[in-house]
């Protein structure tokens, strides 16, 4: 079986075995694979009968145990220490933060007459410099902004900072885009590997560490002497604070077994704290890199949803300039509004983790509800909780030409904004909507709900981007301050169209007639590969990317679309 069938596939699989939750048996281990909302809710908010499989978390362990990584009671105290970080205040910062890189990285398209070449790219550098600011306080310029501008900050700079052999953005950017190889060699041999890119790989990792480690003794300084930043804390400086950090140096031996000892009164160990801190990252960069980018190519895809998009983005920010725009007044319009059902629609269909893994245990096979009768798990069985099954299941989402029956879904495959402004009072209720009441345990994280209350409200269970329960993401808020942000700054001035360059010169497009035939044939060719890329050129590795090739963009001004069709 293709591993990334729970995207390729879709709801199609569950179709064809004609059930929304089906078990596959084999010698090595049994899966249950689920598109059922019910049942998915029922597994995520029982995290004691349906535990995260943690060995295959191990991965991410590599500069100390984290939130993401554990289960019970020391998942239970991790979760208590870092849920407070992702707090209002940082919100903000991420949001102020997504302002300005956002602009940079227009900028660098705009060098370029517009053009995007690399937006996959460029939006995994833009989220990085975003979760640099916000997770550790240190502002990452672009090469285009260096030129203007030194950097006042030296591991801001392309410089290697005193002590190092790799520049701070260097480090972090090189250890995001080969991380794979850290588990996968063992220490020793990194340095020594005939290929480069382990050696290289092995440089990041260590120097990476190293940058932490001194971020870690500055920010408990800074925390000691009463100061927080003048923009507001960002995540490893609210950790630090939680966890009661005294002032013994961090030690940047990652054999070194002290650093696994909290010290007296500590909460967490150093190398927990560091470790924390690093799966932010690692949780919170690719992901919303990926669902920035998918939604800016399917907005390019659907030329029409950007229409209504600018005109609330027009109502919103008025004649404000983006220096003015406010994390507390403007982030409800846009997470209520049409902002808000593009990133639902584009995280429905194109979910970062295809499928949510959960496990019973050896020896505790669990009973479910399914469909008004009872199943039963077996034991050491992995399961599989399929966001792109669910988020295509014809049973939750209203569909069709009209957006607002329920009956067969024939659109659940096309990306369409507009299912989520259904008019609310005539849509039927879900077969689920019992399971809304809130949970009576609180494990902190993100509050509010996934989506806005003006926007459809699929039962729980059926829309799982962030996942559910107790073991719900810790950055949702800070993703969706991101994502809004960066969509609004990019469309209150542009639009974004596919870059035809590949099959047709700039001079030859703009001497076809607008809106014409000829026009529209060279724009369906860079359509058709794109959306065909979208189907079959998908892979997942950590979360859900676009391996088989890459869809150029192109920035325009408001009012000057080269693609406009009646
Ligand atoms: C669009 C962006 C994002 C998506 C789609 C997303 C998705 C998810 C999903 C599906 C999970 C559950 C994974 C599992 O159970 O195996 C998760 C957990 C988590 N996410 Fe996110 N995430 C996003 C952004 C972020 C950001 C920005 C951060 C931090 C800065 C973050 C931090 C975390 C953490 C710490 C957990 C583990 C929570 C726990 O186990 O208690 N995520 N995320």
């Amino acid at each position: 079986m293709d591993p990334n069938w729970p995207y390729l596939r879709g709801y199609e699989a569950f179709k064809h075995v004609g059930s929304d939750v089906f078990l596959t048996v084999s010698p090595g281990k049994n899966h249950l694979f689920v598109a059922d909302a019910e049942v998915t809710f029922q597994i995520t908010s029982q995290r004691n009968r349906f535990k995260k499989p943690i060995e295959i978390y191990k991965n991410v362990d590599l500069y100390g145990k984290n939130v993401v990584s554990t289960e019970g009671a020391i998942w239970r105290q991790h979760r208590k220490l870092t849920s407070p970080s992702f707090s209002e205040t940082n919100n903000q910062l991420v949001w102020n933060e997504t302002l300005h890189q956002t602009q940079a990285m227009l900028e660098g398209w705009n060098r370029h007459t517009g053009l995007a070449s690399e937006v996959a790219k460029d939006t995994m550098t833009m989220t990085l410099n975003v979760i640099s600011r916000a997770g550790f306080g240190v502002r990452v310029l672009w090469p285009h902004e260096e030129e203007k501008e030194a950097p006042s900050d030296a591991l801001a700079s392309t410089r290697p900072s005193a002590g190092h052999t790799m520049s701070y953005r260097d480090s972090i950017s090189f250890l995001m885009e080969h991380v794979i190889w850290v588990p996968l060699l063992p220490d020793w041999f990194r340095p020594i590997s005939p290929w480069k890119v382990h050696r290289k790989t092995h440089e990041a990792y260590t120097e990476f560490g190293k940058y932490m480690a001194e971020l870690y003794e500055a920010k408990k300084s800074e925390i000691s002497a009463g100061k927080t930043g003048s923009d507001g804390l960002d995540l490893l400086g609210a950790l630090v604070k939680g966890a009661g950090i005294s002032q013994q140096p961090a030690s940047t031996n990652n054999a070194d077994p002290e650093k696994n000892r909290p010290s007296q009164g500590q909460l967490l160990s150093d190398s927990e704290i560091i470790g924390n801190a690093f799966v932010f990252l690692i949780a919170g960069h690719e992901t919303t890199a990926n669902a920035l980018h998918f939604s800016l190519l399917h907005l390019a895809l659907n030329p029409s949803y950007q229409v209504p998009l600018q005109k609330e983005l027009d109502d919103i920010f008025g004649d404000r300039p983006v220096s003015a725009w406010d994390y507390e007044q403007d982030f409800p319009k846009l997470f209520g509004g049409m902002a808000g059902a593009v990133i639902n629609e584009t995280l429905r269909m194109l979910p970062a983790v295809i499928s949510i893994p959960k496990s019973t245990q050896k020896g505790e096979p669990q009973a479910l509800n399914f469909d008004g009768r009872q199943i039963v798990v077996p034991e050491s069985c992995a399961i599989g909780l399929c966001g792109a099954g669910v988020g295509n299941n014809p049973k939750y989402w209203p569909s069709g030409p009209d957006h607002g029956s329920r009956m067969p879904a024939d659109d659940l495959d096309q990306f369409k904004p507009a299912r989520w402004l259904v008019d609310l009072t005539k849509v039927v209720s879900s077969t689920n909507a019992d399971n809304d009441e809130p949970d009576t345990e609180d494990f902190g994280g993100p509050q509010g709900p996934h989506s806005a209350a003006s926007l459809y409200h699929p039962p729980r269970g059926a829309f799982i981007p962030f996942s559910e329960g107790p073991r719900s993401c810790l950055g949702r808020k800070f993703a969706q301050a991101e994502l809004f942000a960066a969509l609004a700054v990019i469309f209150r001035f542009y639009s974004v169209e596919l870059a035809t360059d590949e099959w047709e010169a700039d001079e030859a497009v703009n001497a076809m007639e607008r809106g014409g035939p000829d026009r529209r044939q060279v724009w369906e060719k860079a359509a058709n590969r794109a959306n065909d890329l979208l189907k079959h050129g998908m892979g997942s590795m950590i979360t859900l990317q676009m391996r088989a090739g890459r869809v150029p963009l192109r920035l325009v001004k408001r009012g000057e679309e080269r693609f406009v069709f009646g």
